[in-house]
């Protein structure tokens, strides 16, 4: 049964207090942190930033999201940096299994995403194995505080059918409202944003997604 997985999504106007966000989000419970490089220039988490973190956070599980094109290109720098994970768009690449192979060859677990338009299915049962976590994305890519898209749910469905033991993450407008619609369909990596970083206490978000998750979790295994 994969276990409950809390990725606080590590966002551009944090920047002058990375640090001691990232402490204080493990502090509160979370076990990665989500850390995108984007389109968007302005709100690029680039190569030197995850360095900086991972020096400050010793043993930071450092999730990299790379919503870029040419993801080939970033492999060696983000492995360089401390990236623990390399999760890159299904979208932007014709050939995923070696990509996969050269995240693995640089020590990082490999994730493949899709984005809203994108079915569940452009991910191939050989794509799906090879990878050590696949994610639907609930918002399109490019900023935080979107609403959720409901009609990706499914998708998250759909691959936990194919791929029972792997990670299945999801992001974008995930938060206590949301959370059980992702949890129920089979999701066990949450990144959350606005949900926790905007919260009074964000330790109680944290629990209460991954309480979420490890309810759901134990409910779609005991089926099987
Ligand atoms: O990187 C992205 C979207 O591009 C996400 O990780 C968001 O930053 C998540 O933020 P919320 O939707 O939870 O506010």
């Amino acid at each position: 049964m994969p276990s409950a997985i809390i990725s606080p999504s590590v966002l551009a106007s944090d920047f002058g207090q990375l640090t001691a966000e990232c402490k204080r989000m493990l502090r509160g419970g979370a076990q990665w942190l989500h850390m995108g490089k984007h389109f968007v220039p302005n709100i690029t988490l680039g190569a030197p930033i995850l360095a900086s973190v991972s020096k400050g956070v010793p043993g930071i599980f450092m999730d990299c999201h790379m919503m870029v094109s040419h993801p080939e290109k970033w492999v060696n720098d983000v492995a360089d940096a401390g990236g623990s994970l390399y999760c890159f768009h299904i979208e932007a690449t014709s050939d995923p299994v070696p990509l996969i192979q050269s995240i693995h060859e640089r020590n990082m677990k490999a994730g493949v995403a899709i984005s809203p338009d994108t079915p569940s299915t452009a991910i191939s049962d050989e794509v799906g194995e090879h990878a050590d976590m696949l994610l639907v994305m609930t918002v399109y890519p490019g900023r935080g505080g979107q609403k959720f898209i409901e009609r990706c749910v499914p998708k998250v469905a759909e691959l936990r059918a194919r791929f029972p033991d792997k990670d299945i993450e999801v992001d974008g407008g995930v938060g206590p409202k949301t959370i059980d619609a992702c949890a129920q369909a089979g999701s066990n990596v949450i990144v959350a944003g606005t949900a926790i970083f905007g919260a009074d206490k964000p330790e109680e978000v944290i629990a209460t997604l991954k309480s979420a998750v490890d309810t759901a979790q134990a409910k779609i295994f005991a089926k099987h």
